[in-house]
């Protein structure tokens, strides 16, 4: 089909008509609403551990609905906190908004957006591979940064330099130089809320727990721009990737815990 998922036909309020799990009961995003988060101190007496290497990041391909880092996931696994097996990295991507718009992040918190949403996901390694895993009830897990506009993050600059290497979709280019996507994580990346939840795009498998970040990381508002740079297809030929975002859905028969009083 021309176009891409979120400009096609009704764009994500559409997708229940191909993928009926859209409606289910345990769909990503959601907003964070702030009041009803319950602190559970399980979540802060066994620590999330999040560990990274700097050569676990191979390469970056344009997904047609956004850039995509993906890992052999070697020395990056994710334990403790609401996990109850090892998982492990395979890929950051994000989603974004439109030039002077408040929109672009996935989650909400307190109906808020922010500018844009980074998302690390790592598959349980219970499963052969991230293919088997990812249609799992506990298959992935799913780390969220929220993007803030403030100072230039020159990490995430090294990743966007990239950019213009992978123009089209399914562009892909290696990562020759060492990344660690810890340097991705906010300062303070121990208070968090998690939900059990699922993919934010078709086919929206019903198999993630979400880690959302707190407190949200720093970049320019030029590299919020620079996300735009890449392109995409759209009905009316390639342009500007913006906007690859799934709006917040019901929170339905569910309660996001707060690893923080
Ligand atoms: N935005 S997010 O973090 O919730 C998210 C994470 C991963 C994927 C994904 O891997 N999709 C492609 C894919 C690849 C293999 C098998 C699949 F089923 C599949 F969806 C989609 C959304
Ligand atoms: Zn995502």
């Amino acid at each position: 089909k021309r176009g891409n998922i979120y400009l096609s036909g009704a764009g994500p309020s559409a997708w229940h008509e191909e993928y009926p799990v859209a409606k289910g009961k345990r769909q990503s995003p959601v907003d964070i609403n702030t009041n009803k988060t319950k602190f559970d101190p399980k979540l802060a007496a066994d620590p999330l551990t999040i560990r990274f290497s700097d050569s676990c990041c191979q390469s970056i391909v344009n997904t047609g609905i956004s850039f995509q880092v993906t890992s052999n996931g070697a020395g990056c696994e994710l334990s403790g906190g609401p996990l109850d097996s090892t998982y492990q990295f395979a890929q950051f991507h994000a989603h974004w908004g439109a030039y002077l718009k408040t929109t672009g992040s996935e989650h909400t918190v307190d109906g808020v957006s922010y500018p844009a949403e980074l998302h690390l996901v790592h598959w349980n390694t219970k499963y052969d591979d991230f293919k088997d895993a990812v249609d799992k009830p506990d298959g992935l897990a799913v780390i969220a940064v929220f993007f803030k506009r403030g100072k230039e993050h020159p990490g995430f600059g090294k990743i966007q330099d990239l950019f213009s290497k992978i123009p089209a979709k399914g562009a892909k280019v290696n990562i020759d130089f060492e990344f660690n996507p810890g340097l991705l994580m906010p300062p303070d990346s121990e208070n968090y809320w998690t939900y059990l939840g699922s993919l934010t795009t078709p086919p929206l498998y019903e198999s993630v727990t979400w880690i959302v970040m707190k407190e949200p990381l720093e970049v320019s508002v030029e590299q919020i721009a620079i996300l735009r740079t890449l392109l995409w297809e759209t009905p009316n030929g390639v342009s500007q990737m913006y906007n690859n975002f799934r709006p917040p859905v019901p929170l339905r028969d569910r309660v996001i815990r707060a690893s923080f009083g």
